[in-house]
C-alpha cells in the first residue's frame, strides 16, 4: 500500500484529497515533519488558500528548502491549486513573496475582461510528449494562473485565453485543477501518480 504524506498549507481540502488517496488504495497521512516529508516515497502539496499564507506555513516548518531538495532529487510529489503555484517564483496575488522557485516565471491574473474566480469544469489539453498528463475534463477553482512552464511539460486550458492547466517535470507534477475533484480523470492522474516510483 503506497503512503501518501499529504503537507498541509492550508486545511481546507484535505479531507477530500485524503479521501481520494483512500479510495486508490493508498495510505495518506498529514505531516508537517520535514523528516517525513524528506523521507515519503509519494508527497502531495495541496491548497485552497493565498499564495503568501501558503508559503509562510512551508517556510514555518522548514518545508520550503525539504520539498526543493525533493524535486531536485526528482521524488514523486504532486502539487495542486495552490501547491501548483507555490512551485513558481512568485505570484500578483501576494507581491514581494518568494514561491519555490522550481518553475522559472510567475503566477498571474487572469485577463480582466473574464469572470474569477474560475469555477467549475473546464476541457484540458495535454502536450505532445506528456507522459503522465492526458486530455479530459477537469474541476478548477482558481483566480490566478501561470501562462508558461518553462522547461516543464505542460496541459493547457482556456480562460480568456490559453493558461498552464497542469504540468509535468519526471516524477513531479503541478496541477492547477483538482483531481480529487474532477471525478474518473482526476483519478486516473492520482493512480498514474501513485505508481510512479
Ligand atoms: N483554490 C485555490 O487554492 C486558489 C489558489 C489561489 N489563491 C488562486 O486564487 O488562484
Amino acid at each position: 500500500m503506497t503512503e501518501v504524506v499529504i503537507v498541509p498549507t492550508g486545511t481546507a481540502n484535505i479531507a477530500s484529497v485524503m479521501a481520494a488517496f483512500r479510495r486508490l488504495g493508498a495510505s495518506p497521512r498529514v505531516s508537517e515533519a520535514a523528516g517525513d516529508v524528506l523521507a515519503a516515497s509519494h508527497v502531495m502539496l495541496p491548497g485552497v488558500g493565498a499564495f503568501g499564507a501558503s508559503m509562510a506555513r512551508l517556510v514555518q516548518h522548514g518545508l520550503d528548502r525539504v520539498l526543493k531538495e525533493r524535486i531536485a532529487a526528482d521524488r514523486p510529489t504532486i502539487a495542486i491549486c495552490v501547491g501548483h503555484q507555490l512551485l513558481f517564483e512568485r505570484s500578483e496575488e501576494s507581491p514581494g513573496v518568494p514561491g519555490l522557485g522550481v518553475v522559472p516565471g510567475e503566477v498571474g491574473r487572469f485577463p480582466a475582461d473574464v469572470r474569477v474566480p474560475q469555477f467549475g469544469w473546464n476541457h484540458v489539453r495535454a502536450g505532445e510528449d506528456s507522459r503522465l498528463l492526458e486530455d479530459g475534463y477537469a474541476y478548477f477553482a482558481n483566480s490566478y494562473r501561470a501562462t508558461e512552464a518553462p522547461g516543464w511539460t505542460i496541459a493547457t486550458a482556456t480562460h480568456g485565453g490559453p493558461f498552464v492547466a497542469a504540468m509535468e517535470r519526471g516524477n513531479v507534477i503541478g496541477c492547477q485543477f483538482h483531481p480529487e475533484l474532477s471525478g474518473a480523470y482526476g483519478a486516473a492522474l492520482l493512480s498514474r501518480f501513485l505508481e510512479l516510483a
